[in-house]
């Protein structure tokens, strides 16, 4: 079963991130770029509304807007028409409650600072050294890394190191998880392993996460809802609600007839720019 986006939230001023109301909303969000008269349209009336704790799926075809989506939520961008906002406040600019993760993990670490020192990166300067500490310890352990602290990134696997980057973001105890395509650089059985480490992070935070692949199958796995982004300017063209239920599963999850119904639907959406 399919559904169209859900209609815009009138209570979008009053429900703050994290209490189970509107976390994200974009209304009517059209991009240009580059900015200014010479610049052609990228994105075109883009309606979006994130729920806390949802985890949303983002997928398409190459050149269609995904990663252009994900900088108007992280603030890196601003839309050229219609509006973005976070917690019910306009997004003008980055914010500390929705950061991102980006796929290339070992230019993301620095080489020369230890595991521990890269998650603390972002704190530096704005807490004491003692709650620093705690911070990064407690992000390193959500991501199951706790005992390599003292390590420096490249002799960690690239796994590992995307999950020094994780934390990094965690350590800053974001509302939302912006994830650009977090697990396209891994092999199979990594990228397995992080769905599950990734999903039971959320479990125990609670947070919002939206990401970008170009895989269909994990997104399902991994998703409450995907939307598809598609054509040119690029806009969101159809919405599926996975109904999977949680915690899933690798082998069980991937084997129920739902999973195949929501992966088939996707697919003709990425083919035809609509369901068959
Ligand atoms: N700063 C910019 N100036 C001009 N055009 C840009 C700029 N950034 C992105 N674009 C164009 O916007 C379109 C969408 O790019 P974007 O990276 O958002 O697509 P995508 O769906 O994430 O692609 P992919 O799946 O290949 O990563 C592309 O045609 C790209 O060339």
């Amino acid at each position: 079963m399919s559904e169209r986006l859900a209609a815009p939230s009138n209570n979008a001023a009053t429900d703050a991130a994290g209490t189970g109301g509107v976390v994200f909303e974009l209304r009517d969000v059209g991009v240009k770029l580059p900015a200014g008269p010479t610049g052609r349209d990228i994105l075109r009336q883009v309606d979006v509304e994130v729920h806390a704790g949802e985890i949303i799926g983002i997928i398409g075809p190459s050149g269609t807007g995904k990663t252009t989506l994900l900088r108007i939520l992280s603030g890196l961008l601003l839309p050229t028409t219609g509006t973005s906002t976070l917690g019910g406040k306009p997004v003008t600019g980055p914010s500390r409650d929705a950061v991102t993760v980006f796929q290339d993990y070992a230019t993301a670490l620095l080489p020369w600072r230890t595991v521990a020192k890269n998650v603390a990166l972002p704190l530096e300067g704005r807490t004491s050294k003692a709650e620093r500490k705690e911070r990064v310890h407690r992000a390193l352990e959500i991501v199951g890394l706790a005992e390599r602290a003292g390590e420096y990134p490249w002799r960690l696997s690239g796994g590992m190191q995307q999950r020094v980057q994780i934390a990094r973001a965690l350590v800053l105890e974001p509302k939302v998880l912006l994830m650009d395509e977090p697990f396209g650089a891994l092999d199979a059985i990594t990228k397995g392993a992080l769905h599950d480490q990734l999903m039971d992070v959320q479990a125990q935070t609670g947070q919002t996460i939206i990401f970008i692949t170009h895989d269909v199958d994990e997104a399902v796995y991994l998703a409450d809802r995907v939307m598809v982004i598609h054509g040119s300017p690029g806009s969101i063209v159809h919405e599926v609600t996975t109904k999977l239920p949680r915690p899933r599963d690798q082998i069980a999850t991937r084997d129920l007839p739902r999973f195949h119904e929501v992966r088939h639907e996707l697919a003709e959406v990425l083919r035809y720019g609509r369901p068959a």
